[in-house]
């Protein structure tokens, strides 16, 4: 087997992320495209180096003509590799990338939990890091949407996505399944500038890699690489602001145990805080009281009352839940209270 630099890459970055262990069961998903085959076999290869037990999962989502062709010839990679292959196949045939997406991941949950594997691997790359990250930015998301594609995350109790090839761009998949001949299914849909992701990647990046920048997409992955560490470090701050800010202080002002009470939270530990972690506990808070996902006004217009007169309030929310200052306090109500 010839051992390449992006070989030595992802042994590297498996090692000093921590992303596997020895000898653990993994499950990649592969689509047949570049990126995945250029996953799969990469861990094919360290392999014997790491003793994992490796098996190989295709969802077939209905969606194209040759969706049957194509589950065939990733089966049949699997069988020229002798590792266990399963297939997915939608029972209706999906009709947009996003419920593809949802129902992807089910069905890689369940082959998962069926099978025993504890993580599932995918080939997402830093470009479509970079992708996520401009599609997100301008859509128009917080810091939060830009972390764009984790290492990792959680997809049910005891199973990971683990995501491997971040660091590696499209181009370095392509030139790799080149070397090694690896046959490539190539995705009809991903040619079709009916959707916005495609034009980013056909057409966005393309020029401002011609214009601005050649180095872009990797920048941009790095740029959502830092934001990760950043918003996890922001989150958790927020979240012992929050717990100080309903408790009333650390001398706990009012007296009593008040952590029992999730809708309440003293202005005054709020007000030492800066404005970036007044906005995010203010966020957890309406995440968890909201029907949906709060806004940017919704926000802001909770974070006004840390400095609002007494007796302020809000007008309802959506849901019908209201705030108000009551002295160093803001009380929030829900619907039915
Ligand atoms: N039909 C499929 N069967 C198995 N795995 C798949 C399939 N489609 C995609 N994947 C996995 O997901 C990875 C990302 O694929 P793609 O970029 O097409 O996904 P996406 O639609 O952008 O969704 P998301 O980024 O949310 O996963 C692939 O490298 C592969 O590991």
């Amino acid at each position: 087997m010839t051992w390449t630099l992006l070989h030595a890459q992802i042994h590297r970055t498996i090692r000093t992320r921590r992303l596997f262990e020895r000898n653990q069961r993994l499950l990649v998903a592969v689509s047949g495209g570049q990126d995945s085959l250029c996953l799969i076999k990469l861990l094919l290869d360290l392999q014997p180096k790491w003793g994992w037990n490796l098996g190989i999962a295709h969802c077939d989502h209905r969606w194209r003509e040759d969706s049957q062709a194509n589950a065939d010839h990733v089966q049949n990679l699997a069988q020229s590799w002798n590792i266990p292959f399963y297939l997915e196949t939608a029972i209706n045939p999906v009709n947009s990338e996003a419920t593809a997406r949802s129902w992807r991941y089910q069905a890689l949950t369940k082959i998962a939990q069926n099978y025993n594997y504890q993580y599932i691997v995918t080939g997402h790359t830093a470009s479509d890091r970079a992708e996520t990250l401009l599609y997100n930015l301008i859509r128009g998301t917080g810091a939060d949407g830009l972390q764009a594609l984790t290492w990792q995350r959680p997809l049910a109790d005891n199973i990971l996505l683990m995501r491997p090839l971040l660091e590696i761009t499209r181009s370095q998949t392509e030139e790799f399944c080149q070397n090694f001949n690896l046959p490539i299914w190539e995705d009809s849909t991903n040619q079709n500038l009916k959707y916005a992701r495609n034009r980013i990647r056909q057409e966005l990046l393309p020029y401002l890699k011609e214009n601005f920048n050649p180095q872009v997409e990797s920048n941009l992955a790095q740029t959502a690489e830092l934001l990760q560490a950043e918003v996890e470090y922001l989150e958790q701050a927020a979240l012992n602001l929050r717990e100080e800010a309903m408790e009333g202080g650390k001398n706990g002002e009012m007296g009593g145990n008040h952590l029992n009470h999730p809708l309440r939270l003293n202005r005054r530990v709020l007000q030492k805080a800066h404005l970036a972690l007044q906005r995010r506990v203010m966020r957890q808070v309406l995440l968890e009281i909201l029907p949906n996902a709060p806004n940017f006004e919704h926000i802001e217009k909770l974070t006004a009352l840390i400095t609002a007169p007494n007796r302020s309030q809000t007008d309802p929310f959506p849901g019908g839940a209201i705030a108000m200052v009551q002295d160093s306090w803001i009380f929030i109500k829900k619907d039915k209270e």
